[in-house]
Order: structure tokens, then sequence, then C-alpha cells
């Protein structure tokens, strides 16, 4: 029996909603993750520091008993945002960074920015103190197909504000092109991208071929073969700008099972059985502690997770739910449409 034992990984995207949905989630969180960067998407967003304070009470009076678990805050940027807000909130240790969201990019988006140079006061005071902006990388345009949206996000949005603020620390959050990891790569400082799980598994297929399949459906949209074996290559490279971010996004079937299903793919209860599948078939399972526990702390300025979890080969494949009950309504997982030996002991 092969095992692998790697200090215990956080998520650095991670989508917890609120109430019922949150109560019937975080576990599946909680058991295998030290920390997690909690998206600001509800409705109505996480704005402000006292908006992130009360959210984070209620992510922890939803903790499963005896499950230590830190959830790192964000604000959800708005073209009100006050500057002094958000360096209060990061002086006091709750606010871990803030998220761009493009006015309607993705989910619960409306209220994103719309002119970034309405932003850039909070951006420049983000720079000056060393907040990182975690960032939906995808223009809005709607001349833009929708398999272009990022890197047209790097050339026209990405990239000028890198150069007009070089000390701004931005994450692109959700690769999904070989062109994020190609400018990633390429930058000299203050980049660094997270990759989901189910990004190194499904491509554009998965979505389209044999019917419509909405459990399949994210943004940013799983894009071509070619940028899925980009994808893996960065996860797998060990490479210090590359790490795990889940984004792990819960909807209740219905909303997914419709004509305008919404967008996002639960995985929080299978990511680390799938994601030592894919370091075990890109023979890197030496490389998963970097991509998982090592690399995201780094860039955050965090010191990793002191405790470890172990990682298993079964002989038999690791059941998982085809769903979970929450009391917000039933909830699809992830399905890798492979059969999953590893599990977390
Ligand atoms: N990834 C998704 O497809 N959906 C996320 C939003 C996001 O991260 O873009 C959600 O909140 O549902
Ligand atoms: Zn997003
Ligand atoms: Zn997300």
């Amino acid at each position: 029996m092969r095992s692998i034992t790697i200090r215990r990984p956080d998520d650095w995207h991670l989508h917890l909603r609120d109430g019922a949905m949150l109560e019937g989630v975080i576990g599946d969180t909680s058991r295998h993750f030290a920390r997690a960067i909690i998206m600001p998407n509800l409705v109505p967003p996480v704005v402000t520091t006292a908006d992130a304070k009360a959210y984070r009470d209620r992510i922890m009076a939803a903790l499963p008993k005896g499950d230590r678990f830190e959830p790192l805050m964000t604000l959800y940027l708005t073209e009100d945002t006050s500057p002094d807000d958000v360096e209060e909130g990061a002086r006091s240790g709750l606010v871990t960074a803030v998220k761009l969201y493009p006015a309607g990019a993705t989910t619960n988006s409306h209220g994103g920015v719309r002119d970034m140079a309405k932003a850039m006061p909070v951006l420049e005071r983000m720079a000056k103190i060393g907040l990182p902006l975690c960032v939906h990388g995808e223009v809005t345009t709607p001349e833009v197909d929708i398999f272009d949206r990022e890197k047209v996000f790097i050339d026209t949005v990405l990239d000028p504000l890198r150069r007009r603020l070089p000390d701004l620390k931005v994450t692109m959050e959700h690769v999904t092109t070989s062109d994020g990891i190609d400018y990633i790569r390429s930058a000299e400082r203050n980049i660094a991208g997270s990759i989901t799980t189910h990004h190194l598994i499904i491509n554009r297929n998965a979505i389209l071929v044999g019917g419509i399949k909405p459990h399949y459906y994210c943004l940013p949209v799983a894009k071509r073969e070619s940028h899925r074996l980009a994808l893996r290559a960065a996860a797998t490279s060990g490479d210090r700008r590359f790490f795990l971010g889940t984004d792990s996004a819960p909807h209740v079937d219905p909303l997914k099972e419709c004509a305008c299903g919404c967008a996002g793919i639960y995985t929080s209860i299978n990511t680390m059985s799938c994601l030592a599948h894919v370091f075990e078939q890109e023979n890197a399972l030496d490389k998963l502690e970097a991509f998982a526990s090592l690399n995201g702390p780094a860039w955050y300025g965090l010191a990793p997770n002191e405790d470890t979890i172990t990682l298993v080969r079964r002989d038999t494949p690791v059941p998982y739910p085809a769903k979970i009950e929450t009391g917000a309504g039933p909830v699809t997982v992830f399905d890798p449409m492979f059969d999953l030996f590893w599990d977390v002991s």
C-alpha cells in the first residue's frame, strides 16, 4: 500500500456561502484543510471590515465541534470601497486580501467594479501596505468570446494595472489558460496564481459532449485540452507561484439543472483524492505538498501548517457521495469521471 504524508493543506479560494448552505458544506473543508481564503460574493457581498468580522463569526459558529479551521477573510471590492476601512481590516489581521470581480463576470458580481479608475485609491493603498488583490480575471465585454475572456483580461486590465502599480501583489485566481500560466511565469514579481482541482481534470468537452452537463459548468469556463495540460504542468512543477485554490462553489441542484444554470463546481469533499490522482498520473506526488500546503502560505506571508495529513492509496475505489444533502438542498459533488483510489486517512 502506498501512502504519502504532507503538511496539512490550505484552500486559497473557497466559497462557503451562508446560513444553511454554510452549515452543510463547511465540514467538508475543515476535515482536511487548516485555512481557506473565503470568497466575499454573498448576497449582499462582504464589503466592509465590519461585514467580514460578522461573516467570520458566522463561519466559526457553523464549524463542526472539534475541528480547527481558520477562515482568511476577503473584502469585495466596489467603486465605493474606503481605503481607510481596508487598511484598518488588514492591520487588525482580519482581512487577508481584497477581491476584484469585474461587474457581471460571475456569480453575484453585479456590484463589482465597472471602472477600474474608481478603484485606484484603494488599490494604491493596498500596494502601499502590501495587501494582496485577488482577481477573477475575465473581461465582461459582450463582444469578447467567453473562451477568450481570461486572455483579454490579462492584456487589457491586469497587465496595465500591474504596470501602473508594480508594488501591488496580485493573485490571479482560478487560472484556466496557458496564457495565464505564461503571464505569471514571465513576471518578475508580485504575481501568483491559484489553480482549481477541476481545471486540472476537465476540459470543455466535459460540459458539452453527449449533452449539456451543468455540473461541469463553472467560471472561468473550462478551456480546450492544451490549456488543461498547461495547468497540470504548472501545478505539478513545484514552481512557488502556483498553488491550490479549489474554487469549490456549491449551488443547490435546482439552480444548476435548469435553463440558465449557475456557474460553480463543488469539490471540497474529494479535492485531496483528486489531486493525489492527478499528481500520481504526472509522476509528481513529491510536488503535491508544495502545491497544496507550501506555496500558498509563502505567497500570503504565512507559515505553513505544522500538522500533517496522510493520503493512502487503496486497492478498491474510495466511495464519494454523488451529492451531499444540505439544509439549503442537495449539492452535486464533482465527478472526475474516473475512480479515485487515494483517500485521506
Ligand atoms: N467559479 C464559479 O463558477 N462560481 C463562483 C464564482 C467564481 O469564483 O467566479 C460562485 O460563487 O459560484
Ligand atoms: Zn471567480
Ligand atoms: Zn470562486
